[in-house]
């Protein structure tokens, strides 16, 4: 059956990959981490996905090149390795800040399980994900079959336990119940990536990444012998963080 012009255009402009979405992957190298930015071409409204202080001005240029307006800076949980550029952005544009209500830190609108956050015609929804920090979540981006997974999940490896709120037998039943429930095909991009992957899938996941894919038990030894350096920036960012970073 042949649908009305109008009718057929609203379906299409809602389907995955639609030619409204705007989808930008930046790095920071001095922390590994990945910010996102993610944009409605048409209603112009974006958000960024854990900015990195150092990094404002070209997170700025990105937005305003693109003809955008940034509506949230959003975090995946309080990091620990570098500060949010969250407050800077804040003070330079008319974003509000989002984080989880469980993280401990301030921010302009706290998130919990099953919320939705809209930008023009698409919208992010919060699934918590504890155990690397009390606090962490993942956002589900259902229409572009994707999910920003903070530290909850790196590609073939998570976030570590030993610091924060850290519980390694949370965090596998995070992933397990909350990430690896989505459907196989789903994209998954992580806060950080230290080896120079981009971004992995739910499938690759499940089948491939060596702590995860283990029994709960063989998990929580794995975490408990990852014998990690601390994060050199940790007794700067996290205080920074809890109070949305820093505003100049
Ligand atoms: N060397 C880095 C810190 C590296 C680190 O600890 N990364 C965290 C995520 S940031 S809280 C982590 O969970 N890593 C897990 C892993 O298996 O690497 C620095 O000094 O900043
Ligand atoms: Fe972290």
């Amino acid at each position: 059956m042949i649908r009305s012009g109008i009718s057929a255009i609203r379906r299409l402009s809602s389907a995955p990959g639609n030619s409204s979405f705007f989808f930008r992957q930046l790095f920071d190298h001095e922390s590994s981490t990945y910010t996102y930015l993610l944009g409605d071409l048409v209603s112009k409204e974006c958000i960024l996905i854990d900015p990195v202080l150092e990094q404002v001005e070209r997170d700025k240029q990105a937005v305003h090149q693109t003809g955008l307006n940034l509506k949230f800076a959003i975090n995946t949980h309080v990091h620990a390795d570098h500060i949010t550029g969250t407050g800077l952005l804040k003070k330079s544009t008319n974003c509000k800040s989002i984080i989880s209500k469980y993280s401990g830190a301030k921010a302009d609108i706290y998130v919990e399980d099953g919320d939705n956050i809209e930008f023009g015609q698409f919208a992010l929804t919060v699934r918590p994900t504890p155990g690397h920090t009390n606090g962490c979540v993942t956002y589900v981006l259902e229409s572009q079959k994707c999910a920003f997974t903070g530290d909850a999940l790196l590609i073939r490896g998570c976030g570590r336990t030993d610091f924060q709120e850290g519980d390694a037998a949370t965090l596998y039943d995070s992933v397990h119940a909350q990430i690896f429930s989505l459907p196989d095909d789903f994209t998954l991009y992580p806060a950080h990536d230290y080896k120079g992957w981009t971004a992995t899938s739910v499938r690759e996941e499940k089948l491939y990444n060596p702590r995860l894919s283990k029994s709960k038990e063989q998990f929580v030894e794995i975490m408990k012998n990852l014998n990690l350096a601390y994060p050199k920036k940790i007794d700067v960012a996290v205080p920074a963080n809890r109070v949305c970073g820093i505003q100049d």
